[in-house]
């Protein structure tokens, strides 16, 4: 028996701090949408409870490290799962590069083993697992659409989906580590943070320019300063004639929103020239 689930990326439209918590994450009230750049994960029935990945890119790590490894070990040991699986993982989402790849494919697997190893759990449920994945794992259960995310990032809001947009994903070829981000913040060095209320009053009125108006993540102030190239494709990019500019959660990869089709494969031919990892995509 064999299950197919597509992994989709997200990016940060908001992304504000609102403290440090005991427990050592911070706080935070963002807005996530889905992009249609996605993975294939392909779940098969094993015998035994082998629980084995292959991934058609080298860098990925396949053994316990992996984050589908880990829902797929969480689901077993929660529910005594005397099934084993396979999971084949064809990679197109960039790796640490603020697009929660890692993160959508545990959800993506925490929704193929609930098919494969008949569990019947609600997607109420499998948002519950998936905050002790990664605090990113949660949003990525429903799969696709628009949500405010708050608590560490597991407290889920879905709201109306933004409107159908073109996005030009940009990865410089640089890691940051998301750890590191986070302990590197100081609100005091934050100029303007997002206005959460404004962009979902945009969104609610599917209103493309107040949304890229109000793109903002406090994140970039970090990220900007340990690595300033990625500052510089931002505004590479809006003097390109991109609408909105924003880097995706801890960075490095910025996005920029290009409402005018053409423009969008225009610039997006001019960033191919110096950037190997440009994507052309759709919010969905
Ligand atoms: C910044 C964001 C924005 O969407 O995304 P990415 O850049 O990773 O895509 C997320 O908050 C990343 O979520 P995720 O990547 O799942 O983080 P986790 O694995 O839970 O945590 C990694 C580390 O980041 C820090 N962390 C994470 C979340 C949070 N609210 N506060 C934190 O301080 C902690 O130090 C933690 O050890
Ligand atoms: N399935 C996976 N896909 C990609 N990276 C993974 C996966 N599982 C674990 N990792 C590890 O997680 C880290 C962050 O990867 P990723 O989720 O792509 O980052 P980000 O959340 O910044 O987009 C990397 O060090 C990578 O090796």
């Amino acid at each position: 028996m064999k299950i197919t689930e597509l992994a989709k990326a997200k990016i940060n439209l908001t992304l504000d701090i609102l403290g440090k918590r005991s427990d050592g994450y911070h706080e935070v009230e963002m807005m996530m949408q889905t992009v249609d750049l996605t993975d294939q994960m392909i779940f098969t029935l094993r015998q035994g409870t082998d629980i084995t990945i292959e991934c058609d890119v080298s860098y990925v790590p396949t053994d316990e490290r992996n984050l589908a490894y880990k829902a797929a070990k969480l689901l077993q040991d929660r529910f005594s799962v005397n099934k084993g699986v396979h999971i084949m993982l064809h990679k197109k989402i960039p790796v640490s590069a603020g697009l929660a790849g890692g993160s959508s494919n545990a959800a993506a697997t925490l929704r193929g083993l609930n098919q494969l190893w008949e569990l019947n759990l609600t997607t109420e449920e499998m948002v519950e697992i998936a905050a002790e994945i990664g605090s990113d794992v949660a949003f990525c259960v429903y799969g696709s659409g628009t949500a405010i995310a708050r608590g560490r990032g597991e407290i889920i809001e879905r709201i109306p989906k933004a409107p159908p947009m073109t996005i030009l994903l940009v990865k410089p070829q640089i890691s940051v580590s998301t750890a590191v981000v986070y302990q590197n913040y100081r609100s005091e060095l934050v100029k303007a943070r997002p206005n959460t209320k404004a962009m979902l009053e945009a969104i609610n009125e599917q209103d493309q320019k107040a949304i890229c108006d109000n793109l903002s993540n406090v994140l970039e102030t970090v990220t900007f300063s340990m690595h300033p190239e990625v500052q510089r494709l931002k505004q590479q990019m809006l003097s390109f004639g991109a609408d909105g500019v924003l880097m995706s959660g801890s960075g490095p990869t910025v996005y920029g929103i290009v409402l005018k089709e053409k423009r969008a494969t225009k610039i997006f031919n001019a960033l191919r020239g110096f950037c190997n990892e440009v994507f052309l995509v759709r919010t969905c």
